[in-house]
């Protein structure tokens, strides 16, 4: 794996720097996927940077990614949009993966929130409800696969780093406490809010049944293929991290019916139950992104406004 110097973040944050026109950013905002429209709220002096023209940038593959970084003011604060990340399952290095995340740091923002779909592994999260993220299960982290592995980066942070509280309890309880004194998000729009595990899965495939019933069994809320390799770099560099899922569909955990059982109730001349299952695709996921998106961008404007 090729180790990313200090330098190249450094370079990349000076480019960025330099479009800005003095502007520094202090809150910094991921869309997930189908979320990128967050980023058109942005009010004042709009600027956008196209990651294609920032040294050290990959390129934005995912459809629901569009691969910019949007400057503006919201709710009062300084605020940049990432619209668009990078995955691993892109093909790239969990450090080319959150190699924006550190320039972010570098050019001042000291709150990182991150968004995502994910699926529902907790059977009560149905499709449009948002989770906030509590904590994390890495299953590729504790595997091997975690964007802190190579020479540390000292003038990021240190070799060894606890994330116990990696998703800020502050920012979490201003999240829990805008969604409970903004009575119409609950009940005019029908916004449920949980706070869960998210199960990082490195993707692209969606995760297997079984898959599904061990992620449920270690604890796991949700199933994702983002955001971890962010919040551990952005935890790593010292900033603070809220981070929240939206659910855009239901995990399917059942057990296939037993085909020699099946096959055996049919020889005997038994009907079999139909049992029609929907899986996920990401057609479905951008869409359930699109039907809560303004709800989602209202809740980060209350809390951005707490901040
Ligand atoms: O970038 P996020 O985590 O929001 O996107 C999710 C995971 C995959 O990229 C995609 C699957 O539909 O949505
Ligand atoms: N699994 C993994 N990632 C996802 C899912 C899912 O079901 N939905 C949206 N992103």
């Amino acid at each position: 794996m090729e180790h990313i110097p200090y330098e190249t973040y450094v370079q990349s944050a000076d480019y960025v720097r330099a479009q800005l026109d003095g502007f520094a950013p202090e809150i910094g905002i991921v869309c997930g996927s189908g979320l990128s429209s967050l980023a058109d709220t942005l009010e004042g002096n709009v600027i956008v940077v196209k990651y294609d023209s920032i040294p050290g940038f990959v390129r934005s593959t995912v459809e629901g990614h569009k691969g910019q970084l949007v400057f503006g003011m919201l709710a009062g604060k300084r605020v940049v949009c990432m619209q668009g990340r990078f995955h691993c399952y892109e093909g790239y290095t969990a450090q080319q993966a959150t190699f924006p995340i550190r320039v972010l740091h570098l050019i001042g923002v000291k709150v990182l929130i991150v968004t995502n779909a994910a699926g529902g592994i907790n059977s009560n999260y149905e499709v449009g409800d948002v989770t906030l993220i509590a904590d994390h299960l890495s299953l590729p982290g504790i595997a091997g696969s975690n964007a802190l592995i190579g020479p540390n980066i000292n003038e990021f942070g240190l070799r060894f780093t606890s994330i116990s509280d990696i998703y800020t309890p502050r920012l979490r309880r201003i999240a829990a406490k805008v969604y409970l004194t903004h009575t119409h998000l609950r009940e005019e729009r029908e916004f449920r809010l949980h706070e869960g595990v998210y199960g990082w899965c490195y993707g692209p495939c969606f995760e297997s049944r079984a898959e599904l019933r061990a992620l449920k069994t270690l604890g796991a809320d949700l199933a994702g293929m983002s955001t971890v390799p962010e919040t551990v770099i952005a935890k790593h560099c010292g900033m603070e991290v809220l981070a929240m899922s939206l659910v855009t569909n239901k995990c399917v955990d059942r057990r296939e019916p037993d085909t020699i059982e099946s096959v055996k109730a049919e020889m005997a001349g038994q009907v079999q139950e139909v049992v029609i299952e929907e899986f996920p695709h990401h057609e479905e996921v951008l869409a359930a992104a699109a039907a809560r998106t303004s709800d989602i961008q209202e809740f980060v404007r209350c809390i951005v406004r707490e901040i």
